[in-house]
């Protein structure tokens, strides 16, 4: 199914082959993902799939929707479309079901996706983590691990804690040890994924002309 050619080369950014995981490839840009490389077929039918995953704040959000306006490949957020359908937020969620209803929710709703055929689709943080969506996620399209340190996602969800009810109410020392933390016991299944982007390196405008060039 895929294939690293002999352009694939950078400094910054891996690809792990989704059929032989002992062989990393470096890539010229994040964009080969989007070249006839990571092509799904079946029964005739060309579909693309994009699962973008990695920790609270790592950007998912925010460079799956840029990457969408570029690619017009359209754009999904696991998180939004569980809310839609339930009515109401995360933290709400959270809250009145608790966590094992949330990730039951999320697995089924990520269901959803593999029965559809083009989109970028931006996971919540803990969805590789739970009810082997993982390798669902490989077995059904090419999966995406933007690669943040634990000093970058500290300074962007500072801001943002109280969305998110992993780290709702945390001070700033309690917030680094649990990404740590969290981060430690995660990596080894957001490694799993086929490409794995380190957030310092990914600039918007490097960005789209990798699109333009790709895309
Ligand atoms: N490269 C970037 N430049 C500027 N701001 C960024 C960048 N990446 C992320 N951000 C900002 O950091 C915050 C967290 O990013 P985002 O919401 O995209 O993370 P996420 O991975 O989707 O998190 P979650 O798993 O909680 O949904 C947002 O305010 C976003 O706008
Ligand atoms: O990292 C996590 O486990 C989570 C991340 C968010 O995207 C939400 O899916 C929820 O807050 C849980
Ligand atoms: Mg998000």
């Amino acid at each position: 199914m895929v294939s690293c050619s002999v352009a694939d080369r950078c400094s910054s950014l891996t690809m792990h082959h989704s059929l032989a995981h002992d062989k990393i490839c470096k890539l010229n840009s994040p964009f080969t993902i989007h070249s006839s490389l990571h092509i799904f077929a079946t029964n005739n039918n060309i579909f693309m799939r994009y699962f973008i995953i990695g920790f609270m704040g790592s950007g998912k959000t925010y460079w799956g929707k840029q990457w969408s306006e570029a690619s017009e490949l359209p754009f999904f957020d696991l998180d939004e479309e569980i809310e839609k359908k339930e009515g109401k937020s995360i933290s709400a969620i959270f809250a009145e079901k608790g966590e094992e209803a949330f990730r039951k929710m999320e697995a089924d709703m990520l269901a959803v996706f593999y029965k559809k055929d083009n989109f970028i689709l931006s996971c919540g943080g803990g969805t590789p983590c739970f009810h082997n969506n993982m390798k669902q996620m490989n077995k059904h399209g090419a999966t995406i691990y933007l690669q943040s340190t634990v000093a970058e996602l500290v300074q962007r969800l500072h801001a943002e804690k109280e969305t998110r009810p992993l780290i709702a109410g945390m001070n700033d020392d309690v917030l680094a040890e649990f990404i740590s933390n969290k981060l430690n016991e995660r990596s080894s299944v957001y490694s799993q994924a086929m490409y794995h982007l380190p957030t310092r390196y990914m600039h918007t405008d490097n960005f789209q002309k990798i699109i333009r060039r790709h895309g």
